[in-house]
């Protein structure tokens, strides 16, 4: 069951990641015991998602103390390994989100910063759930046809998260109710999160989807064959503005002219009050290789230079409606 899948767990050992840069061709995990494995594994998208980088920041608190317990790092070096944890992505309000819910217990030591790291863990895999039943609730209210035709961008699943899944927690909670015809699977280049995640999770449920690319999307909604879009959110500012993976704005652009919903689904951690407006959030740029390049082959001119943001803002006025653990908002 894709519902088991573990993003990461603590072991012993230090913390353990399934590597999502082998899915779906390998399970393969990385037994991290060190920050730069940690903040290379963070980079790499190894660990990836928002929830997941939370938890993965809560628990890289707990792998800096381990280390600099060994290395006999003073409190000036120990306070700065874990600001480069903190800073490892920018996007994402969850991963230093995650790093602060925990530094105020390491004064008590290691085992304090690892129970509450379990605790983000736990309350996450709560949090997912009940997103799953108030968006499902909340689309089934507003949406007539059924059963119902979802298109997703990116990967909000089990991967992404501690456990369950944001808007694929949704996609989840339709199948289960017996609502859900098929899920159109953006494939969410350059790093394909759609095509080799998402689809692998739902796979693995057994639930109909069809991979597409992410050029299709407006396509697919206006020709009708979309009822709702559901995507997760790296940072949503106080106005409700919400930073995603690059393409959902294009998402979103279809669903209002179609006249369709587009709902973001996300836990409450992920929501930035300090934020402002969308345009405030820092929008991570990522190697140019992840653009000219397929597989490690280049495609592109060895004259030509990329552009590769990893995310882009989708403006409040846009989203239909944010649903959260604790029920759905409107802005
Ligand atoms: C529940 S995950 C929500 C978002 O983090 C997700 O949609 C996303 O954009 C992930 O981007 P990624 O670059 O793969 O970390």
């Amino acid at each position: 069951m894709a519902s088991e899948i573990r993003s990461l767990a603590w072991h012993d050992t230090g913390l353990r990641l399934l590597d999502q840069t082998a899915l779906p061709q390998r399970v393969v995990y990385l037994d991290i015991t060190e920050v730069d494995a940690l903040i290379d594994a963070i980079r790499r998208l190894a660990v990836r998602g928002a929830p997941a980088l939370g938890a993965a920041g809560a628990y890289g608190v707990a792998v800096a103390m381990r280390q600099g317990g060994r290395e006999g790092w003073d409190a000036a070096r120990l306070a700065a390994e874990i600001g480069r944890i903190r800073d490892a992505r920018p996007t994402a309000v969850n991963l230093a989100g995650g790093v602060d819910r925990v530094l105020p217990f390491a004064a008590e030591g290691v085992e304090a910063v690892l129970a509450e790291a379990d605790a983000v863990v736990r309350e996450d895999v709560e949090a997912n759930h009940a997103i799953g039943r108030h968006g499902a609730d909340w689309i089934l209210s507003r949406v007539g046809r059924r059963p119902l035709r979802v298109l997703t961008h990116c990967n909000t699943g089990s991967l992404a998260t501690a456990g369950w899944g944001t808007a694929l927690g949704i996609v989840r909670e339709l199948h289960a109710r017996g609502v859900l015809e098929v899920v159109y699977v953006d494939e969410t280049r350059p790093l394909l999160q759609g095509s080799r995640l998402t689809a692998w999770e739902l796979a693995q449920e057994g639930i109909a989807h069809l991979v597409q690319p992410d050029g299709a999307a407006a396509s697919t909604i206006l020709r009708g064959l979309v009822d709702v879009a559901v995507i997760g959110a790296d940072r949503i500012a106080a106005n409700g503005d919400t930073a995603n993976k690059i393409g959902s704005v294009g998402v979103a652009l279809a669903c209002a002219d179609a006249g369709i919903p587009f709902v973001v689904a996300a836990p409450l951690t992920t929501f930035d009050d300090a934020t402002a407006h969308g345009d405030e959030i820092t929008i991570e740029e990522r190697p140019e290789s992840e653009v000219l390049e397929v597989a490690g082959v280049r495609v592109a001119p060895v004259e030509s230079r990329a552009f590769n943001p990893a995310f882009d803002v989708t403006p409040a006025r846009l989203i239909s409606v944010i649903v959260n653990e604790a029920g759905v908002r409107e802005y």
